[in-house]
């Protein structure tokens, strides 16, 4: 239509659209805006990323970078299948399947694409694909995507999964290893042997473990499909598909992500590859990630705040309401702390919460000058929900 037309005829129908559901996300708390990062956040004390064991700014790993993109380009110029495959990539390919035991690897530039290549390439509106209600939102899209029949387990249940796994045997379950949102580990032993059993796939998204859980705990032992991401423990960016040398060969052969999108650069697969050999040789790290874990939920626990029983890094606080949790995620920021606010739809309604990072970098007194902080506010705020929402249930898909 002529811009003549569009004065005569008022407003665009999409410009109107897109203002009313801007408007909706207002008045609902629900207008996600990005907010530009400090270079090196020193100026803020920041409990909001993924970066667990603080390699992201490791001046080896930098200086890694460098010599991959000096070797091979600062970009890989072409997808894995034309010319953007190289030795940079195959190294780290063998490197991963020899850590997880799996026959074969392929690298992806995010693990949201990895995810969502993964099922939508394998399934089909044929399959009963089996999966936890909290799954990551790249595993339910690739399977919407898929056109299958998704059937949902409530929460880290493995009773839930197995009367539905005995219901539909011969297919695939998918689970995370450690979930996004609430840090609780997956009955990853339980739901291997329910699978075994009835002859089911295990595929498990192993983004927020790998790196910080042992390598034993998802391997090719036990899980038939592990996604691993290089954006959370590693500190770079990039994911990878581990599975058997036949899946790998049928999505590389037929994985539209992977076709028609230019690969994974060079410089970042060599990154990767020296993350995983920085945080195999810095064991310290982990060590002191764990004993940052351990305090927080002692002093979180001393003041009484609404914590659930998750032992990783991801230490969700429960504030009830959407408006109340970026409030007070506002007035952290204003006190120099970064946390994120995490809201519904992305957690149930309700169940809005600061979600707490813990990494290995973060000092004692940090730590608590934070929880001292965070207790503060939420006491200062009403707190008639809170009570209501501290034995949680977390059931409800994103
Ligand atoms: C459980 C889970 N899987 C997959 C992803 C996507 O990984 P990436 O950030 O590399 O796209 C995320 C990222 O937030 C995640 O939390």
């Amino acid at each position: 239509m002529t811009v003549l037309g569009q004065a005569a005829m008022g407003q665009h129908p999409l410009t109107q659209r897109i203002s009313d559901k801007l408007t909706d996300l207002q008045a609902t708390g629900l207008l996600r805006q990005r907010h530009v990062s400090a270079t090196k956040p020193h100026a803020t004390i920041d409990f909001s990323h993924n970066d667990y064991l603080g390699l992201a700014h490791e001046p080896a790993l930098a200086q890694a970078l460098y010599v991959g993109a000096l070797q091979y380009g600062v970009g890989s110029r072409a997808s894995p299948l034309v010319s953007g495959y190289n030795q940079a990539h195959l190294t780290l390919e063998q490197r991963l399947c020899e850590l997880t035991g799996h026959q074969a690897c392929m690298l992806f530039s995010s693990g949201f694409s990895a995810n969502s290549a993964l099922m939508k390439t394998l399934f089909s509106k044929d399959d009963t694909i089996i999966a936890d209600k909290l799954v990551h939102a790249s595993v339910i899209d690739g399977l919407k995507d898929s056109g299958s029949n998704i059937r949902r387990f409530l929460h880290n249940d493995a009773s839930s999964a197995a009367r539905l796994i005995e219901a539909n045997p011969h297919t695939a379950v998918v689970t995370e290893s450690v979930f996004s949102m609430d840090g609780d580990i997956a009955p990853i032993a339980e739901l291997s042997r329910l699978c075994q059993q009835h002859d089911c796939w295990l595929i498990v998204d192993d983004a927020h473990g790998f790196g910080v859980l042992p390598s034993t705990f998802v391997n090719a032992d036990n899980v038939d499909i592990q996604v691993v991401t290089f954006g959370k423990a590693l500190g770079c960016q990039g994911a990878a598909i581990l599975a058997s040398k036949n899946v790998i060969d049928y999505l590389v052969a037929t994985s539209r992500e992977y076709i028609y999108s230019t690969a994974l650069s060079p410089a970042n697969a060599q990154l990767a590859l020296a993350a995983i050999n920085w945080q195999q040789t810095h064991s310290q790290l982990l060590t002191q990630l764990t004993a940052n874990i351990a305090l927080f939920r002692q002093v979180a626990q001393q003041h009484k705040l609404a914590i659930t029983a998750s032992m990783t890094a991801i230490q969700p606080i429960m504030v009830g309401d959407n408006h109340r949790v970026i409030a007070i995620a506002e007035q952290l920021k204003q006190q120099g702390f970064l946390v994120g606010a995490i809201r519904s739809p992305t957690v149930p309604k309700g169940q809005a919460r600061l979600r707490i990072t813990l990494n290995a970098q973060h000092q004692a007194s940090d730590i608590v000058a934070l929880v001292s902080a965070v207790a503060l506010l939420i006491h200062q705020h009403d707190d008639s929900k809170i009570s209501k929402i501290s034995s949680i249930s977390t059931t409800i898909s994103r």
